[in-house]
């Protein structure tokens, strides 16, 4: 068996998306995600310029091959670019792998582990009032668990306030916009709104907070402290990670679950946070760190030290990225939760996938391969926009972590 052709398709149905189509001398073809928000086309010439030169007439059943040939093969380690590249390959060699066994892709990792997934659903509002009503909407929908973010008052643009009722898009324009951010003001309002929400909702749903890497680790550690009386899922990402052992302080000061994740692409990025049990759920996703081989590992290793996974699931990860992560999350055993900001209707129309949401859930369909497909024509009607994410400015102009 051998691959025949690979292309790049980039399309802009509502937000730009990289997507990877491989095809075998066989009939049967693979599609992987490659979208990095606000720098996708560098990806793309990654790919075109690199990576599938080099996959041509190859065997594309060598999935463990291809990733180490492309990983070692580049000299040039890891990096957001590298490795969207290596897991769009890859997703799409397990795609076609498991479209060949006829099996939906979470049986070729190793079967079913739970019925359906939990999910988190993103509710949002310029202020505590506003944000607490939207809480109330994702629990009416019937989700079990809900990220919660607030505008602060006095603070432009703060991370996390959604323009739409359940879309969150932050790549907003065609150079960055700039947003402000202010600690002080954060930290007094940000327990205010967990307070009213366990107020009024109560304990039975899990509640999620994103501090967005705006907090140095003693904010950060105090931020969790404040927040422990309500009993969060997770505070997410409450400071940088670069320095992974900048953790050990937020950890030492509080019992606040952690995680962090999103913007690490490999193990290398988590090994010190995971073996020394400083964070409660690792974040990263599939198209972040180089497929489905690679974020096997990375779990793998977790579970050694009883950390959740917990896969970024915004909408700048494509419905392929969703429905691969769905099977990952359908198979792993140290499964946590699984983000999920739905994608619009003109994403869905371009991506026909056959995952389904109920009942806070998210279930994979038997469709054999990881059931997301790519409509070429109605993606070619979406040209790419150039989009970026924002950048933060604290009052006096300095810049900070967006
Ligand atoms: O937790 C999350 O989903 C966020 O941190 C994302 O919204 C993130 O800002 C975007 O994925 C950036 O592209
Ligand atoms: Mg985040």
């Amino acid at each position: 068996m051998k691959i025949q052709a690979a292309r790049v398709i980039v399309t802009c149905p509502g937000r730009n998306f990289v997507t990877l189509k491989i095809e075998t001398d066989q009939g049967v073809y693979g599609i992987g995600d490659a979208t990095l928000n606000g720098r996708e086309l560098s990806v793309v010439s990654y790919l075109e310029d690199h990576v599938i030169p080099a996959l041509i007439g190859k065997d594309p059943q060598r999935i463990e091959d291809i990733w180490q040939y492309l990983y070692r093969g580049a000299y040039w380690r890891r990096g957001p670019v590298t490795m969207r590249a290596i897991a769009a390959v890859d997703v799409a060699l397990w795609d076609i792998k498991a479209k060949m066994a006829g099996m939906p892709l979470y049986q070729l990792l190793g079967g079913r582990s739970r019925d359906h997934v939990m999910v988190y659903g993103h509710a949002s509002g310029g202020d505590i009032a506003e944000t607490v009503d939207a809480v109330g909407q994702y629990i009416d929908m019937g989700y079990k668990a809900i990220r919660a973010q607030t505008g602060i008052p006095g603070v432009k643009d703060a991370y996390g306030v959604g323009r739409g009722k359940l879309h969150y898009e932050p790549a907003d324009a065609a150079l960055p916009s700039e947003t402000g951010w202010n600690t002080r003001k954060a930290l007094n309002y940000v327990p205010k709104l967990f307070e009213k929400l366990r107020d009024t909702y109560g304990f039975d749903h899990h509640l999620l907070h994103d501090g967005h890497h705006r907090y140095t680790p003693q904010e950060a550690a105090n931020l969790g402290r404040m927040l422990e009386p309500y009993q969060l899922f997770w505070l997410e990402d409450v400071t940088p990670a670069e320095n992974q052992e900048a953790f050990k302080l937020v950890r030492h000061h509080t019992v606040t679950p952690l995680a962090v994740g999103e913007i690490f692409n490999s193990i290398w990025d988590a090994k010190d946070l995971i073996q020394n049990q400083l964070i409660d759920y690792i974040r990263t996703t599939v198209v972040g760190a180089g497929g489905l081989t690679h974020l096997r590992r990375i779990a793998d290793f977790a579970a050694l030290y009883q950390i959740r996974t917990g896969c970024h699931g915004a909408t700048d990860l494509s419905p392929v990225t969703m429905g691969a992560a769905l099977h990952f999350d359908t198979w792993v055993p140290n499964f946590g939760i699984q983000e999920y900001m739905r994608h619009s209707d003109e994403t869905d129309d371009v991506f026909p996938h056959d995952y389904s949401f109920a009942d806070g859930y998210l279930s994979v369909g038997d469709t054999p391969g990881h059931g997301v497909d790519i409509d070429e024509e109605l993606a070619a009607k979406h040209p790419y926009k150039p989009a970026y994410l924002p950048v933060a400015r604290l009052a006096d102009g300095t810049m900070w972590n967006w």
